[in-house]
């Protein structure tokens, strides 16, 4: 992108195999079933917690639909389908749509049947349309309390979708043995997230175009401390870096020798600044952009500014040569920041001066602002509560009849923090910015973009197998 048009939302219809390949996404295994055969107790018992509402009433909606879970050390997101279809168009109908949503979604289907009661019209249907998507499916055999009712979990065999496994979700009974074979139904884990080294300084890049002053900020960073601590030789190119302590913590500045070699008598320039920022951006964890405050925001202050969101990397932004403006020109340039940089309005901002040292002590802070928005995690619940609340009070506009929702979400990363959106269509332009708007005023993310896919369900009568 040569423009500052900065998508931080990836719209695209058909993201799974991105999404899955995502190292730190969670599994997602989605409970099905007819209202009040126990679902929601079911989540509690695995979450173990009393999150999930239960309601002797059966379809209660609920506000909070996917959580966190771990079995035997393996993580995966657990949803609760009961809460996805308030107003149904009767009930067979709506569980069929219910567990169409939830075989889209899910890496593992688990089919709760009441042993009690035994298999239902209803439950056949839904057998059928798990069987047609080839998903796992793992049978569960619920309010089996007592020994005496283990002949009714096995008549579930009928079903045909193998083997009914028989617990009480209420007591716990069977619980154990029913999380080891969702683990077995569960996709190969993906290999650890890995980032960045363990410990050690953290990883700061000083940009900007030529002239605004990262040499002189350079300068002044290290000699205020009066401790250039040390040089490190680049491991992998040319570069040095170097070791800065501010604030009394040791900062690691990316390719400071970098940023002292003058370019300015080679042709292309521009094209080696390009190239040194992007490399810079490679190892670093938090990005320093300076801009020149006495001068128009230029085309290449943009650009710096794009190749640090689309890098993943957190960012601060910092005015520098503050000094050169009158009071009333520092005024105005407050407001026309705002204005022009609207797509990274969240980054912390200092307005200083790299000569006269003015609020130089303002970068520290900036800086681990960003580098905490970067590593937030919001916990699956808190975030469905987000999204419950959200939904209910800012619906997405209805759109040829059609009303998408989304049905849950998880967090599967962080550095940056990485949204999985599953939603029952696709959502458009402006309410996925307005999304993102939202989540920062809830949860702060100062500092870093944030990256936030759909994965919506497939579009029916298109191939369905
Ligand atoms: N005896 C017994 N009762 C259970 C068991 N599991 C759930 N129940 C009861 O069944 C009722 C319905 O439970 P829920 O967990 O709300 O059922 P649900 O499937 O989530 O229901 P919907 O919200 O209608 O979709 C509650 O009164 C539970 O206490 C069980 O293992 N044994
Ligand atoms: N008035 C004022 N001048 C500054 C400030 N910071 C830097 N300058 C001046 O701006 C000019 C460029 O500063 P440098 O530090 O060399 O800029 P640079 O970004 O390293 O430049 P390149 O090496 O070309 O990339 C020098 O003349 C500095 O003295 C500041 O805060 N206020």
């Amino acid at each position: 992108m040569s423009d500052f048009e900065i998508e931080t939302v990836d719209a695209v219809e058909d993201v799974d195999q991105d999404v899955d390949q995502d190292a730190g996404l969670a599994p997602v295994v989605a409970v099905v079933g007819r209202p009040n055969v126990g679902k929601s107790t079911l989540v509690n018992r695995i979450i173990g917690r009393r999150e999930a509402v239960v309601e002797d009433v059966p379809g209660v909606t609920r506000d909070r639909v996917a959580y966190d879970a771990t079995w035997s050390g393996r993580r995966f997101t657990v949803v609760d389908t009961g809460g996805w279809l308030p107003d149904s168009s009767g009930l067979a109908a709506a569980i069929a749509e219910q567990a169409r949503l939830a075989v889209d979604l899910a890496d593992v289907v688990m089919f709760v049947v009441d042993a009690t009661v035994g298999a239902t019209d209803v439950d056949e249907a839904v057998v059928e349309i798990l069987r047609r998507s080839g998903k796992p499916v793992v049978l569960v055999a619920n309010k089996v309390d007592g020994v005496g009712a283990e002949s009714d979990a096995a008549l579930l065999w009928s079903l045909g979708i193998g083997e009914p496994h028989p617990v009480s979700a209420l007591h716990g009974r069977g619980s154990g043995d029913l999380l080891d074979a969702v683990l077995d139904a569960l996709p190969e884990e993906p290999p650890a997230e890995t980032f960045g080294e363990a410990g050690g300084p953290r990883r700061v890049a000083l940009l900007g175009r030529p002239n605004v002053g990262k040499s002189s900020l350079l300068n002044k960073l290290a000699g205020e401390t009066r401790a250039v601590v040390d040089s490190v030789a680049g491991t992998t190119r040319d570069p040095v870096d170097e070791l800065i302590e501010l604030g009394g913590k040791t900062w690691r500045f990316i390719d400071t020798a970098g940023i002292r070699r003058r370019h300015r008598e080679n042709q292309g320039a521009d094209f080696y600044a390009t190239l040194r920022t992007r490399s810079a951006l490679e190892r670093a964890e938090v990005a320093v952009v300076l801009v020149d405050a006495d001068q128009p925001l230029a085309e290449q202050d943009l650009r710096i500014i794009s190749m640090v969101i689309e890098s993943g990397r957190s960012l601060v932004i910092a005015y520098n040569k503050w000094d050169l403006l009158d009071e009333e020109r520092r005024h105005y340039l407050e407001r026309e920041i705002d204005r022009q940089l609207h797509n990274a309005r969240w980054a912390p901002r200092a307005n200083i001066s790299a000569k006269t040292g003015r609020h130089m002590e303002k970068l520290v802070p900036a800086i681990e602002t960003a580098l905490e928005g970067w590593g937030t995690r919001v916990p699956t619940s808190k975030l469905n509560q987000f999204f419950a609340d959200l939904v209910n009070s800012h619906p997405h506009p209805v759109r040829g009849g059609k009303q998408p929702r989304v049905l849950f979400a998880t967090q599967a990363g962080v550095r940056p923090p990485r949204f999985v959106l599953f939603t029952s269509g696709f959502l458009e332009e402006g309410y996925r910015r307005f999304i993102e708007r939202r989540l920062r005023e809830e949860f702060g993310f100062d500092g870093t973009p944030l990256d936030i896919t759909m994965k919506i369900r497939e579009k029916r009568g298109k191939g369905r197998k």
